[in-house]
């Protein structure tokens, strides 16, 4: 099987563009040899990327009638869409906001439709987005709610330490709020079902980290441990998951305590996420789970600081790629 793979470069502004004609070119990765990568993007901003960096690029057009075929070296298969107005690397334009909502549309539509077997995302700036007049907190919610999900879950990965979200992107001021009893479980059933059917380990064992300092310190730094996270952890162990906690995030995140588990749950983003980053940035990937399709993820932002400088990392979207792949390799044989 060869996998149709969207990929959609995001910010045009970013280092988006600089990735994907590295990702196209003739001294490309193996990895993109073997899927179709379309990307959703506008022409003429490839072309003029793939110009800066002196690499011939073909675009062809993506027909979904006929049947996927690798991508050659030197191309991308392309279904347009249009900026609307020129981008300059580093210089975010809110006018181009609609452009980059139109491109995870296009890829959300087609992925829902089967058009394509998975979807990677480059980085998009949330902040531009929204000066843009639109609100918009991550790929992560935009995707759930194109797909009428209620709830999703944001895991990042590097070698062997995943690392799930309970809150995604929310003011540290509501997060106390929105870890429930309900959120939990629901989380905690879409990690447990995602390690299990889609990573293959039959039972998988996930660390759950406290919210306060030392996990509340027995109710004395806080109390959501033991109202909240604890019922809801005890309730789904009756239900058979393996679940290891609530434990202190700094004593979750050592290695003798990482090795009992085959990923770990924060209850927010700062917690989760610097951890990660510090083991694997650059070779990490984010992946969605829940979603009625697969989307991978590259770990980092725009890097609008060093965007049209030709040094961007292409480690994180190749993991991403290959990610991808993998899983709708998987899907196709199960
Ligand atoms: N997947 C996505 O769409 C993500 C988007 N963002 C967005 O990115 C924007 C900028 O975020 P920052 O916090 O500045 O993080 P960032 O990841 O864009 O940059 C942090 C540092 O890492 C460097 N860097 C990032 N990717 C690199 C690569 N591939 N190769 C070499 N160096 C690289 C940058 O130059 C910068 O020094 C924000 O608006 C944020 O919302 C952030 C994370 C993920
Ligand atoms: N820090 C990860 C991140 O913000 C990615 O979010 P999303 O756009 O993939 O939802």
């Amino acid at each position: 099987m060869v996998p149709r793979i969207a990929f959609t470069p995001g910010e045009p502004a970013g280092i988006g563009p600089e990735l994907a004609i590295k990702i196209a070119s003739s001294d490309r990765p193996a990895t993109a040899a073997r899927a179709q990568i379309i990307a959703i993007a506008d022409p003429d901003l490839l072309q003029q990327e793939a110009a800066r960096q002196g690499k011939p690029l073909q675009l062809i057009p993506f027909d979904s009638n006929r049947e996927a075929e690798p991508t050659p070296p030197g191309s991308l298969h392309i279904v347009p869409a249009t900026l609307a107005e020129s981008a300059l690397p580093g210089q975010l334009n809110p006018a181009n906001g609609a452009y980059v909502l139109e491109t995870l549309h296009i890829a959300a539509e087609g992925c829902m439709q089967r058009t394509f077997d998975a979807l990677v995302t480059g980085p998009v700036h949330k902040g531009v987005i929204n000066e843009a007049g639109v609100s918009f907190s991550g790929h992560t919610e935009y995707f759930a709610e194109k797909a009428g999900v209620e709830k999703v879950v944001m895991m990042l990965a590097a070698d062997d330490l995943r690392v799930a979200l309970a809150t995604t992107h929310l003011p540290l001021k509501d997060v106390s709020a929105a870890v429930t009893g309900q959120s939990l479980q629901q989380v905690l059933t879409i990690l447990h079902r995602s390690l299990r059917d889609q990573f293959r380990i039959e039972q998988p064992r996930i660390g759950v980290c406290g919210l306060n300092p030392h996990a509340g310190e027995g109710g004395h730094l806080g109390r959501e441990e033991i109202d909240v996270i604890e019922p809801a952890l005890n309730t789904l162990r009756s239900l058979g998951i393996n679940l290891i906690g609530p434990l202190p995030a700094d004593t979750l995140f050592t290695p003798p305590q990482l090795a009992r588990c085959d990923a770990v749950l924060a209850m927010y983003h700062d917690q989760g996420l610097p951890v990660l980053k510090f083991k694997g940035f650059g070779r990490a990937i984010n992946i969605t789970l829940g979603l009625p399709f697969i989307r991978t993820s590259v770990d980092h932002g725009t890097a609008l600081n060093i965007a049209g400088q030709g040094i961007a990392d292409t480690g994180s979207l190749i993991a991403a790629l290959n990610q991808a792949i993998e899983l709708a390799q998987l899907r196709q044989a199960f």
